[in-house]
This record gives C-alpha cells, sequence and structure tokens, in this order.
C-alpha cells in the first residue's frame, strides 16, 4: 500500500524553481451579515444588553463579536474576523489556535479563497489545497474514481501522471467497490477518506487543513498522519487549525492565537503555546 505520494507527482515549488508560497494578510475583517431590521426580536435583547448606539457585544472567549448597527439598516453581524495582520513565508508551519467560534475556520477559508474579506488585504502567491469540507472540489453525482479524473483533468496531468495519481488515491483511499459509486452514497468516514486522498496526492506548496479531517477510525487517522507527513514536506506552507496542542506541538513551527477574531498572540509554537495554556488554566 502507498502511503506517501509517489515522488513522480511531487512539485514542490522550492525545488521546481517557481516562486517561493508566500501568504500575506493586511488588515483584515470579515463580517458575516446575521439579519436585518425586520427581524427585531435578537435585535432588542442585544439591545438591552449592550445600551448603546452602535453596540459591540464581546461574548467571554465564545464567538466573534456581535455587531448591532442602530442605523436605519438595523443589520446585525458577527465580526469573525477583526483586523488581522500577519505573513507567512516558506517553510512555515501555522498552527491557528482559540476558543470557539474565535476565527480560526473562517481564517482557513479566507487563506482559501472561500471567502473573501472586506476590508483588508490578501495575497498568496503559490498552488493551495484545501482539506476543509470533506467534499469540496469533490462533485458528489460523480464516482469516486470520476472525481480523481476531473482532478487531474483541472491540474492538466499528463495520461502517466494520471494513472499515478489514481492508484495512489485508490491504495490509499481503500474504498473496493465504492471507488466506482457516487460519492453521494459516501458515509463521512468514506468521504474523507477519497478527499484527503486527492487533496494530498499532489504536494501543493500551500496546505490548509481543519483538524476534524484527522478525523476517522484509528486505522486511518494512522495512515493520514504518515500521508500527511510526505505532502508536509513536500509543501512550503501549511496551515492548520486544531484544538489539539498536541497535534499543533508536533506539527507547527509557530502559532497563531485567536481570540473574538483577533491576533492574541503570533510566535515560536512554543511560546504562544504556553502562553495559551497559562491562559487557560485561568479560566477553568
Ligand atoms: N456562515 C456563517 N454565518 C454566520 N456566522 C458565522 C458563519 N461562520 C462562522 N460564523 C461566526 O463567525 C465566528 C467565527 O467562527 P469560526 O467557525 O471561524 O470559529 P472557529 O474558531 O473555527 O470555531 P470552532 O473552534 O468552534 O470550530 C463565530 O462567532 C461564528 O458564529
Amino acid at each position: 500500500m502507498s502511503r506517501t505520494a509517489p515522488s513522480s507527482l511531487r512539485t514542490p515549488a522550492t525545488r521546481s524553481g517557481k516562486d517561493p508560497a508566500l501568504i500575506r494578510v493586511n488588515h483584515l475583517t470579515l463580517d458575516f451579515p446575521l439579519f436585518h431590521g425586520g427581524a427585531r426580536s435578537l435585535k432588542k435583547t442585544l439591545f438591552r444588553r449592550a445600551k448603546q448606539p452602535l453596540a459591540t457585544i464581546r461574548a467571554a472567549r465564545t464567538g466573534g463579536e456581535v455587531m448591532v448597527d442602530d442605523s436605519s439598516s438595523g443589520v446585525v453581524s458577527v465580526r469573525a474576523l477583526s483586523d488581522v495582520s500577519f505573513t507567512i513565508r516558506a517553510g512555515e508551519r501555522i498552527g491557528l489556535i482559540g476558543h470557539n467560534g474565535a476565527g480560526k475556520s473562517t481564517l482557513l477559508r479566507v487563506l482559501g479563497g472561500i471567502y473573501v474579506p472586506a476590508p483588508g488585504m490578501l495575497r498568496v502567491t503559490g498552488s493551495v489545497e484545501t482539506l476543509i469540507d470533506t467534499n469540496s472540489g469533490m462533485n458528489p453525482e460523480l464516482t469516486g474514481r470520476e472525481n480523481i479524473f476531473l482532478q487531474a483533468q483541472h491540474k492538466a496531468l499528463r495520461t502517466a501522471q494520471l494513472r499515478a495519481l489514481e492508484k495512489d488515491v485508490e491504495d490509499f483511499a481503500a474504498l473496493g467497490e465504492f471507488m466506482d459509486l457516487p460519492v453521494r452514497l459516501y458515509s463521512s468516514g468514506m468521504a474523507i477518506r477519497l478527499g484527503f486522498g486527492l487533496a494530498t496526492a499532489i504536494a501543493p506548496q500551500i496546505l490548509l487543513m481543519d483538524e476534524w479531517f484527522m478525523a476517522g477510525d484509528a486505522k486511518f487517522q494512522d495512515k493520514a498522519l504518515q500521508r500527511l507527513a510526505g505532502v508536509v514536506n513536500g509543501a512550503d506552507i501549511l496551515v492548520i487549525t486544531s484544538h489539539s496542542l498536541d497535534i499543533i506541538s508536533e506539527w507547527c513551527t509557530r502559532v497563531i492565537w485567536l481570540e473574538s477574531g483577533r491576533v492574541k498572540m503570533d510566535g515560536p509554537a512554543a511560546a504562544v503555546l504556553a502562553a495559551y495554556t497559562e491562559a487557560m488554566s485561568h479560566h477553568e
């Protein structure tokens, strides 16, 4: 069984003469509008708590800031990211940590081009692969095998590379006859196997990954970790969100700690994890 992507598929930028990967984020803010003036009851509740014309209610360590705009529009929104700035260079492995609703997944989706921030500046240099949603980039009506062909087409692979990709993903996902059945029939664990196998078959320059992608049965996790190690070694940049400080300390060189959408601390993994653990111990 193949546990790492075939070397013929690997094209890390730093070894292929492309520009090194880079992520630059400047003063990035992202709001999710919740409702407009029509839906009054939540708004009234929020105003009772805030008693300010333009109120910012910061929940204690859960969620982003809830913004209530008292102008005629009456928009209520959640500020998931607030004035976030950082630069990630090739060779760095970043862990995103923070409380529930701190903005980790939202930030990952912004970096992956799924959400467009406003205002703010985002510059990403290099090929990006996201391991965020099990079905991202997959057509559920097509079979697992057809989805492999689709990705190969998307990446303009030659026939020999396509065959190598097909074999590699088929071996890794170990879906048996389900490989030739539509993806919509897969269980979530089966979809993760295929999605993970596909996304990690060709090392991207930048790999963005949500921790729950490591979910699955113990045997799969073991296989996935070994395969991921190969991809991370081939990728220029890894950004991973996790609540597991063990995973973060094992995989990351640098940690960005988010609190209510803001960067609370950004630095070497050991230092940020120590500060985070210390802060958490005061909140228990
Ligand atoms: N699609 C959405 N619509 C409205 N609000 C959203 C949406 N997605 C996220 N949010 C809000 O944005 C904030 C940040 O959410 P996000 O999912 O990024 O947090 P997280 O740090 O990944 O949390 P967790 O650790 O619980 O997964 C939360 O307050 C959440 O309620």
